[in-house]
């Protein structure tokens, strides 16, 4: 299985367990790897034979930026199942890196897999 990944896609969003989170936009790092075959595309050269990554990261600031989640899992899962359905992607690993948010800690975050890795 082939790879094609985002790294380091920042979005500011709502998210966070204490009340003062729930009124301030904090950002959040995301990192994917979604399964791809891109024989095709690299035998056509042509965008409509892959995975538009533009598109994908493009419908993650929308979606990211409304959501008002507690949990860095709770985005991880909605933004797993997301990708999948709406860009039927088989497999990905997903990254939430809210940075910062503990004192003394450079990242906390999940990582999560989803699908099937053929
Ligand atoms: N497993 C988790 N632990 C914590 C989360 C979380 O989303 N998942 N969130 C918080 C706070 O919102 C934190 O980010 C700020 O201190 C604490 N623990």
């Amino acid at each position: 299985m082939d790879i094609i990944y985002l790294s380091d896609l920042r979005i500011d969003t709502i998210i966070g367990i204490y009340d003062w989170e729930r009124r301030v936009k904090q950002t959040v790092i995301i990192d994917i790897e979604m399964g791809a075959d891109i024989r095709a595309a690299a035998n056509s050269d042509n965008i409509e034979d892959t995975l538009n990554y533009k598109n994908v990261a493009k419908r993650l600031f929308a979606y990211i930026g409304e959501s008002e989640f507690e949990l860095v899992e709770t985005l991880a899962e909605k933004v797993a199942e997301l990708i999948l359905t709406e860009f039927k992607v088989p497999w990905l690993r997903l990254k939430v890196n809210k940075q910062g948010a503990v004192r003394g800690v450079r990242d906390v975050g999940v990582i999560i897999e989803r699908g099937q890795k053929s």
